[in-house]
This record gives C-alpha cells, structure tokens and sequence, in this order.
C-alpha cells in the first residue's frame, strides 16, 4: 500500500473541527519532525502548519495549500478506519489533501528543487475561515510564496481525472443564520400567540423566490436552507425559530442582490407575522479565481506529460473555499481531483478511491519539480 494512504486512513480517524485540530497538527507535526531536517523549516499557526523546502538556488516561492477541518457529520461509511471522533467525519476529503501535501512535502524534503516550496496545513476550511487571517499572519507573511495551489477532490469524475478551468472556479459564498422570536403559548390558543414555526415557514418558502425572480439567470445563485430550529413540543406554540443556510453566488453584485431581498423578506415576515427578526450572515469567501496563464500552463503541461490523465475543462462550482483569498492576493489555480464515488462530497457515505493520492502524487511531483527547476 502507498504509504500516504495509510497516512490519509489515521487521518480520516482524527476529524476535528475548525481551529479545534489539536490532534491533527500534532499527527502531521510528528510526521514532519521525522523527515531530514537539514532541508527543511517550521513554523506553526495557531492549528496550522507551515513547512519551507529550502530552494537550491531560490528566486521564488511555490507553495501547496491543503485544507485539515473535519465536518460535524455521523460517519456512515463502511471503513475499518472510520472515525473514532463520534459526529465528527473527514466528508470533505481534507484527510486526502492533506495525505496528498504530504507525499509532496516528503519526496521534496529528501530532493529539494531550486526554488523554496512551501507546504500550507491550514486549519477551518468549512469554517469560520482559517485562509484569510493566515494569509495576515506574520508566519505566512514572512515566507509569503509567489505562486500557490491546491486541490479538491471531485467525487464526480473518475480516478485519473483532473479538471479545472481558467477564471471564476468556486463561488462567492456567506452563511446565512437568522432568528425569529414572537410569542409562544398553548396549541389550542392561536390568536394569543406569535408562532414562530410559521413564520420560520413562510420565511424559507419566500427565500426560494429571490433566486427565481430577482437573479439574472445567467447570473447563477443558489440560496440554501440547512437546518431550522424550533419548539420544544407538539402542543406547544414556539416562541422563536432560526433558520440556519447559505448564500452561493458567482458575481458579487448577485450576492449584493440576495442579501437585500432577505433583508426585505426579513422585514416582511416582522410585519406580517409580529415578531422580531435578527440576520447574521457568519462567514463569507470570495471566489476562487484561477489565474489565467498559470492554468492554461498547468493545463498544457497535464496534458504533454501524463498522457494517462483524463484532463477536462470543467463548469463553475457553486460550492465555496477560503482558498480564494489566497488567490486573490498570489497567482495560482486549484482544480478537481477525481476520487469516483456515488456519494458526494459532506455525505455521510463518501468513501473516496485512495488510488486517487498516487495519481495526484505523480502529477504534482512532476509538475513542482519542472516549475521550480530552472535549465
Ligand atoms: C468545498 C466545500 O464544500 N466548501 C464549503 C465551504 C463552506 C463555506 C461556509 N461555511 C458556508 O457554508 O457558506 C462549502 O460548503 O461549499
């Protein structure tokens, strides 16, 4: 077996949570502290992790960023090696990325190349954020590379698939949480109370108008509703509600335009249902924006190099990455790394196809090794 799928199984046993990745970046610390030190540096950020190869003859940075948060999901795959934090699960293929950022830094560790490389563990991917105030940290400041990227595995496309595209990738995306407070009391006395499950209702049921009739439909956006929180019994009339969600757009004036209609919506549902409503809209990510000419080149060079690669043009994703504040500060790209499986990604179920770790492994391997050398 690969050594890195190990690696990624005793990850896939530690999920934790954003900024809470204690064990995690002790496992990758141990790990690091392993490889021949005489090449390489470390440094730590909060939960995070950054290591420097030492270039040969450096005239710049490339660096390679892997995600480490786990998800608040019940596992429910079939593995041996599932994990062993209860309601915690690795549904986001972190556990890979990380594997994966480690199979490189290992291989380049032992034959560093001229330039420095730069491996980026960075912690709360799903949230609340670990990439923009990594990208404000001192640590990162001081070894801030020229170039970046990372991956994402794509349950969608087979083992041997990368896809990616030149400009817009991922979506601009902010959480949605709002909560509603009226009047509770008994079932059987409607008129004397304020209901807050209806008026949560009739609040989710108005949101999914803003995409249909306020959004250019060339224009795409999506608006959704995870989780709603109401009452305490059946017979029990509730007195507040949250509505909890996401926003995903692909142009920021879109997003200007969702945000105002909920604010309308909000208002709405104040007056007509008497309550009082507060929005919060959490964490938001900009887009991930591939540079041009460094896609194309990667995408040139996939395909000269490693006829074996199906290498696709994808579509736009509406799902986010704090990725895009690095991108929107260093030149770089991120693409889809095809892991074949029926589930998808934040599923209960998702069961990635580890071959997937070598193929990226091989791939990137090469690549680093031609961007840092120079004849
Ligand atoms: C790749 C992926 O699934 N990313 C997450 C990013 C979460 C952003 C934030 N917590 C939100 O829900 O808006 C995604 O859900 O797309």
């Amino acid at each position: 077996m690969n050594p890195f799928v190990q690696i990624r199984r005793e990850l896939h046993q530690i999920p934790e949570l954003g900024f809470e990745e204690h064990k995690t970046q002790a496992y990758l610390l141990s790990y690091i502290q392993g490889l021949p030190q005489e090449n390489i540096e470390i440094q730590t950020w909060r939960t995070g992790i950054l290591v420097r190869v030492k270039g040969r003859n450096p005239q710049k940075t490339i660096a390679y960023r892997a995600d480490m948060d786990g998800l608040p999901i019940e596992e429910e795959t079939s593995y041996s090696f599932a994990s062993k934090h209860p309601g915690m699960m690795h549904a986001c293929g972190h556990d890979l990325h990380m594997a994966i950022g480690l199979g490189l830094l290992t291989h380049f560790a032992h034959s560093p190349v001229d330039d420095h490389l730069l491996f980026i563990f960075q912690p709360a991917e799903e949230g609340p954020g670990g990439a923009q105030p990594m990208l404000e940290s001192e640590e990162l400041c001081a070894w801030k590379p020229d170039m970046i990227l990372a991956l994402h595995i794509a349950p969608q496309y087979p083992v041997g698939t990368i896809a990616t595209r030149e400009a817009v990738f991922f979506a601009n995306t902010s959480e949605l949480f709002v909560d509603f407070k009226g009047k509770g009391g008994h079932a059987a006395y409607p008129h004397l109370t304020h209901d807050m499950v209806v008026a949560a209702s009739h609040f989710v049921t108005q949101l999914q108008s803003i995409v249909a009739r306020n959004i250019n439909p060339l224009d795409s956006a999506v608006v959704t509703v995870g989780k709603i929180e109401s009452g305490t019994k059946q017979n029990i009339i509730a007195e507040k509600a949250r509505v909890e969600g996401t926003i995903r757009t692909l142009s920021m004036e879109s997003m200007a335009v969702v945000k105002e209609r909920i604010e309308a919506l909000v208002k709405g549902i104040e007056t007509g249902f008497q309550c009082e409503a507060e929005i919060d809209y959490g964490c938001n990510y900009c887009q991930v924006y591939n540079d041009v000419p460094l896609t194309r080149e990667f995408m040139d060079y996939v395909e000269k190099n490693h006829a074996k690669i199906q290498l696709l043009t994808c579509p736009e994703t509406m799902a986010g990455e704090d990725f895009g504040y690095f991108l929107r500060d260093i030149p770089g790209f991120m693409f889809w790394l095809g892991v074949d499986t029926p589930y998808g990604l934040h599923h209960s179920k998702l069961e990635p196809q580890e071959e997937a770790i070598e193929s990226a492994l091989q791939v990137m391997t090469n690549y680093l090794e031609w961007k840092g050398t120079r004849e």
